[in-house]
Order: C-alpha cells, then structure tokens, then sequence
C-alpha cells in the first residue's frame, strides 16, 4: 500500500493514490490566467472554490469563502487557548545581533542622520523616523557638538550595546516601529482530534493540486494584529544555496527557510487598514536598491506605495509561490523575488490571519521519505486514538 520499492511513492491528490517513479513527480503550479479572471475547483462535497487571478507577477492568487465563519473562529479559539506571544520577541530574521554594520554610504567617515536610521534598521529591525533619531542624539549626548553628523570620534565613547539599549527601551514606548507589530502561535493540530483542521488540509490539498501527505507537513501559524499592527516586506522563503540546507523539523543545525507556497487566510474581516501588501508586483526588475532608497520595506509608513493590495475579508485565502519549480528535478527551484510582501497596518480594529506555509526541501528524494514517513506516522496515531 505504501512507498513500493526505493524508487516508487505513492501519493494522494485528490483523494486519488497515485504511485510513480520519484522521477515523474513534480510539485503542480497552478497556472496563471489573466487578471480577473476566476477558475473553479471543486473541493469537499461538491463545493466549488473561486480561484481569482490578481496578480502575475509574483502569481497571487484570491479565494473568497475558501474557510467557512465557524472555521475561521475554532483556529481563533485554539490560538487563544494555546497563547499567542508577541511577534518581536521572536524575530529570527537574520539581522546582525553582534553590533552594527555602520552604514556609511557616502564613506565620509562620518554618519548622517539618514545613515544612522540605516545602521539602526538593518542592525537591530527598527524602523525610527528622523525625529527619533535626533531625539535619541538628544537623550543621549551622542552628537556632542549639534552637527546631526556622528563622527568616528564622536562615537567612541559609545558602545553598540549603548545604542541596543537605548532602541530597546524605545521599543518598549513604541513597538510599532519594529518590523513586525503582532502576536502569533504555532499550530500543530492533531488531526484526529481535530476534525476541523483535517478538513481545511484536505481542502488545501485539493485547491492547489499538491499531496495531501506535503500538506500534511506545512507549517500552520495564527498571527493578530492590533491598531498599528504591521508586518514589513520580507520573503517567506529564502535563495536557494548550495552550501546550507533547507530546515526540516528535526534539523537543528544552521539552515534556511524553504517554503514552497504561501497559503494565507484572513481569519476576520478588518475595520480599517491591514492590507497584504506586495511593493514590487508588476514591476519590470526587483530592484533593492530602490527599496532601500525609498523605504518600500517599511510598510508601516510606505504601504500606499506598493503596487499591489489585497484587502482582508473574514475566510478568504490567497496564495502564491515563493518559488519556482526546477525544470530539471521537478521540484523547489529558484526563489521569485517578486512575492516580496507584507502587511499594512491596521488603523481600526483586530486583523486575524493564518499562514499555511507548503515546505519542500531542495532534495525531492528525502521530502518523498519524509511525506510517505509523516503520513504513515499520522495514521498510526489515528488508528491508536481511535481505539
Ligand atoms: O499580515 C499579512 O497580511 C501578511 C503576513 C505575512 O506576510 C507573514 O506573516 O509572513
Ligand atoms: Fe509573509
């Protein structure tokens, strides 16, 4: 019944077993249509989804009603009785917490107040306004002689873990100026105990067209915003490279973020604000440099400026594809730049949202194991709860 002989895996889409050889599997993409236009999938008894194109450019795709009310409210439930956390506290986004990189940009040897909020965003993920800056000089005594210009000179006695301080307690007064505004929980439901989510797996499955032993493994993570919550631009996933694996559950040692796809779902409806938000949609070339120049990462000040926005609505879902598919293996290829994303701030009311993230590796053979090994794992646990 299970994985026959070394090369053979056998997987369910669709509710469908299908077994094949390792080398014809591929990850489905769905393909894009036009803008606008809406393709149907029947899901669970004969329900029909109403996949919108909204984008190509990174492939954004709407699903309105894709979670019933009641749904929406048991994963608002369990998230409330597991805890949610604030998200701050538990950035893992790679900034440099060894000290700063002082980001001298005109390497005059000497830091602007514009390179100062640089060196603090990109060394610590806060984002101050020119104003906190010159408050911080202030507080502080940093620019001895009023010039709003920190020399070398004026920056000895000062120690990063001076300037750490300094912007942690100024996150404490105004946690909105941290990249990301929330609180949040992971979900591992037990899908023999949880009907509801087992449901919503099997729905996802069907939707895009992927296993339903790889849906089995994705992420599920509840995250809420209040007034001023906001989520800067980021990459749900990370470039590929050779020399660091993809994380899986059990790996403990440096990797990096593999994420297939992004399944997000608007869990409420918002008052005001708290759009997803895509600055580079459409463009021509993802240019950083640009971002960097004009603050599009900050979405938090900058979120009229992207170029796309999708507006929450109580059970819709959208999607798109962090990555692409390697045309050689048939499996996780190179990262789309263009899904840079984030969330706007909400300016009335409670914004609720889970991300479902679709996890592959960059090893097809050893995601087969995995996906046929947590399948079997998980109807043991059934067949046992069952009894
Ligand atoms: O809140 C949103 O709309 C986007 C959230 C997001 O991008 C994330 O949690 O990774
Ligand atoms: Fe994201």
């Amino acid at each position: 019944e299970q994985s026959q002989g070394s090369g053979t895996f056998c997987l369910t889409i669709a509710g469908i077993k299908t077994c094949q050889n390792s080398s014809d599997i591929r990850l489905s993409r769905l393909q894009g249509k036009q803008v606008g236009d809406v393709q149907g999938v029947v899901a669970q008894e004969g329900r029909v989804l109403k996949l919108k194109t909204v984008s190509q450019k990174p492939l954004v795709i709407e699903i309105p009603e894709f979670l019933t009310a009641e749904e929406c409210d048991h994963f608002i439930e369990t998230a409330h009785q597991e805890g949610l956390k604030d998200s701050v506290t538990t950035d893992s986004s790679g900034h440099n917490k060894d000290g700063f990189k002082l980001m001298d940009k005109d390497r005059d040897k000497k830091l602007s107040v514009n390179e100062m909020r640089l060196t603090i965003e990109s060394g610590m993920d806060i984002y101050p306004d020119r104003e906190d800056i010159l408050k911080m000089y202030a507080d502080t005594g940093l620019d001895k002689d009023g010039d709003e210009q920190i020399s070398a000179e004026e920056l000895k006695d000062f120690s990063p873990a001076d300037l750490m301080q300094y912007f942690n307690e100024f996150l404490q007064q105004q946690p909105e100026k941290h990249s990301r505004f929330s609180k949040q929980v992971w979900l591992f439901p037990d899908n023999s105990k949880d009907r509801v989510f087992d449901q919503v797996q099997d729905r996802v499955s069907r939707a895009v067209d992927l296993p339903i032993e790889l849906i089995k493994m994705s992420d599920f993570q509840v995250v809420t915003y209040g007034v001023k919550g906001h989520y800067n631009a980021h990459y749900d996933s990370s470039e590929v490279n050779d020399k660091i694996p993809c994380c899986t559950r059990r790996r403990t040692r440096q990797c990096r973020i593999c994420r297939y796809m992004t399944v997000l779902f608007y869990l409420s409806d918002v008052e005001g604000g708290g759009e997803t938000a895509f600055p580079l949609a459409g463009n021509d070339i993802v240019d950083m440099v640009r971002v960097q120049d004009e603050q599009l990462m900050n979405l938090y000040k900058k979120c009229s400026d992207a170029n796309l926005h999708v507006t929450p609505a109580k059970g819709k879902a959208i999607i798109w594809y962090n990555h692409q598919v390697d045309p050689d293996t048939g499996w996780l290829g190179a990262m789309d730049k263009y899904t840079y994303h984030g969330g706007c701030p909400v300016t009335t009311g409670t914004k609720w949202i889970a991300n479902f993230w679709i996890k592959t590796t960059d090893n097809k053979l050893e995601d087969l194991h995995r996906m046929i090994q947590f399948a079997k794992l998980n109807n043991g646990l059934k067949q046992k709860d069952e009894l």
